[in-house]
């Protein structure tokens, strides 16, 4: 999804004289400063803040041109200076793209910096010119396949709960105490990031929840960041488009736990990935498990009780340090998050009886996490229930709908599509991992991005028809419809369901536009669905007849 190119940036910031920056990292200059032609503007140009984008340039910053996959910044330095850029840091062939001197003409008295890998060099910069913000802060980072942003809101839950101020930066929003912006990418660009630390200093932000994605890792986004206490989830297969293969992927998850990007680290166990994370930590770490089995851990989840809409569950330490808490969120994966969260606090220095008492007066970790698991429709007498999730991939898809399964009197009903542009092995597989879990199984778009959507539809519902004439063997029924676009796929999915089943609406959570072919459309599931059991709750009713739009192809309709 397109999300508007902005940042939160600190309202003052202290002049820092790039003569001293290229001091500290050893940075070349290009241009006049280099070739001894006239005053050097090293001497006297100073800057306070930092930007890698042009776009988000200000008055007074240094810009940092990288090469990128698109474009290379360079391109870009002209609108930057236009825009106050008083120095650029770039790499060779930036550099050379600036030789020319039209875009920072020699006279201007704006230093051109080079570095061999500005993008590897950009975050400790940026750290530098703010003043190392993150160490005013108690950090908490957490990484992993699934599960990074449930986990920070808990995080973030817990650490208000126990009266700190705490700042935010995920997938979903970044906040700084009362700023808040929607987020483009779960973890921001060095640059972004290291301005929105100094944004959290300025407004007196104590503690950090943070998402750490793998691109972040190995795109130098957190370099220059050490956090208090890095927390790992899981790890299964996604974004190998990216990485290639999951040791690569796992490999680049593992530089969260090395001295460079933490201090010390929480693993989740409960996989054969987590008992290799804490193995191969270079930090002190400690184990958590939450399902039986296994090596011993440090600390283990017992005593799992349904609560609420979601769990009750027992830590205890192998010292004997022990809490009962609760998350209000469904399913085992919930009760992991929730328990990575509650460790990371106490093996932040936290005690156990201060975390005990402020759970116990906030309703145990009963954070609301736009789009995951967000029940949009509870279910009653004339209304199925409806949930929204941002499951997006095999594994998150398979736990959902194994997470709703225990609640549902009647059918579990999926609606889910996978996105164009994207890792292509996992289509058949969600489609599989849809038909073992449910009853209904929808296939309609997710972001087709490039891509032709049918295109896409059609990898996820052969994954999908293949397993249904498995389960058809072993005497199950499962029903495998291609809806599309979307939002019809809900309604006809909400429309046709019964007072007892569950629709489950996975993949897109909390995003509110779809991109089809470079085009923004508007598009949220939570709204769809609460539009549906509003029309249905209307009249049309369970079981009415399908609204037939031109779109919507019943040819893939096959029940077994
Ligand atoms: C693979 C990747 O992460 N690429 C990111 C990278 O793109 P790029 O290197 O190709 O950059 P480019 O577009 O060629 O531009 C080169 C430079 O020129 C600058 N530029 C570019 C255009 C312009 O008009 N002005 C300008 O200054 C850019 O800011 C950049 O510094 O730098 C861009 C600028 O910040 C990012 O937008 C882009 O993220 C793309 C859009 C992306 O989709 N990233 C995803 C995969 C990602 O990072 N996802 C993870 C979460 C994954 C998960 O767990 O789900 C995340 O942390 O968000
Ligand atoms: N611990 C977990 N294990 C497996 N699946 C999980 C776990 N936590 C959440 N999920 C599933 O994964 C989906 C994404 O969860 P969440 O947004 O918390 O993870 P994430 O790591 O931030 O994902 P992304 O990086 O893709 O944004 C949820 O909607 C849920 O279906």
């Amino acid at each position: 999804m397109t999300t508007p190119l902005d940042r939160i940036r600190p309202a003052g910031a202290t002049p820092r004289k790039v003569r001293d920056l290229a001091l500290t990292f050893g940075l070349e200059t290009a241009g006049p400063a280099a070739q001894g032609e006239g005053s050097s503007p090293l001497e006297t140009v100073t800057v306070s803040s930092v930007a890698s984008d042009n776009r988000l340039v200000t008055d007074g910053d240094l810009f940092v041109a990288l090469p990128g996959a698109h474009a290379h910044g360079a391109r870009f330095a002209a609108d930057a200076v236009a825009r106050g850029a008083r120095a650029v840091l770039t790499d060779a062939e930036g550099a050379a793209l600036l030789a020319d001197g039209s875009a920072v003409p020699p006279g201007a008295g704006v230093p051109v910096l080079v570095a061999p890998d500005p993008r590897a060099v950009l975050g400790p910069v940026a750290a530098w010119v703010y003043g190392s913000p993150a160490e005013h802060l108690m950090t908490f980072g957490v990484t992993g396949t699934n599960g990074k942003t449930t986990t920070t809101y808990q995080l973030d839950h817990l650490l208000r709960a126990l009266g700190w101020r705490s700042g935010l930066i995920g997938t979903v929003e970044m906040r700084s105490g009362d700023r808040v912006l929607p987020s483009r990418l779960t973890t921001p660009e060095a640059a972004d990031l290291q301005a929105l630390l100094a944004a959290m200093r300025e407004d007196e932000v104590r503690t950090l929840a943070m998402e750490v994605s793998s691109h972040a890792l190995a795109l130098h986004r957190v370099d220059g960041v050490q956090f208090g206490v890095a927390g790992f989830t899981n790890l299964s297969q996604d974004h190998l488009d990216f990485h290639g293969d999951l040791q690569a992927y796992f490999e680049t998850k593992a530089l969260l736990f090395t001295p460079e990007h933490s201090r010390r680290g929480v693993v989740v166990v409960d996989d054969a990935w987590g008992e290799r994370m804490a193995a191969s930590a270079q930090v002190p770490v400690a184990t958590v498990r939450t399902v039986p089995g296994g090596a011993e851990a440090d600390w283990v989840v017992t005593q799992v009780a349904p609560h609420g809409t979601g769990s009750a569950f027992t830590l205890t330490h192998r010292d004997g340090r022990t809490l009962r808490t609760s998350t209000s969120l469904p399913g085992a994966f919930n009760v992991a998050n929730a328990a990575l969260a509650v460790v990371m606090v106490l093996e932040g220095g936290a005690h156990v009886q201060d975390v005990a008492e402020a759970l116990d007066a906030v309703g145990g970790l009963a954070a609301v996490v736009p789009g995951r698991m967000e029940v949009v429709g509870a279910g009653d007498a004339r209304s199925p229930r409806v949930v929204v999730d941002f499951a997006h991939n095999t594994e998150a898809l398979e736990l959902a709908l194994a997470a709703l399964r225990p609640t549902t009197d009647g059918r579990l009903v999926v609606v889910f599509g996978a996105t164009g542009d994207r890792d292509k092995g996992k289509r058949p597989a969600m489609g599989a991992a849809a038909v073992a879990g449910a009853d209904v199984v929808l296939v309609t778009d997710d972001d087709p991005h490039g891509e032709d959507p049918a295109v896409v539809r059609a990898a996820v519902l052969a994954g999908a028809q293949a397993a249904r004439a498995a389960a058809a063997e072993s005497g199950r029924t499962v029903e495998v419809v291609e809806v599309a676009p979307r939002s019809e796929a809900i309604r006809r999915a909400v429309r046709e369901a019964s007072p007892g089943d569950t629709v489950l609406v996975a993949g897109r959570g909390h995003e509110t536009i779809q991109d089809v072919a470079g085009v923004d459309v508007e598009l949220d599931d939570r709204v769809e669905a609460r539009r549906a059991l509003a029309d249905a709750d209307a009249g049309a009713g369970p079981g009415a007849p399908a609204a037939t739009t031109e779109n919507t192809t019943t040819e893939g309709t096959t029940t077994a």
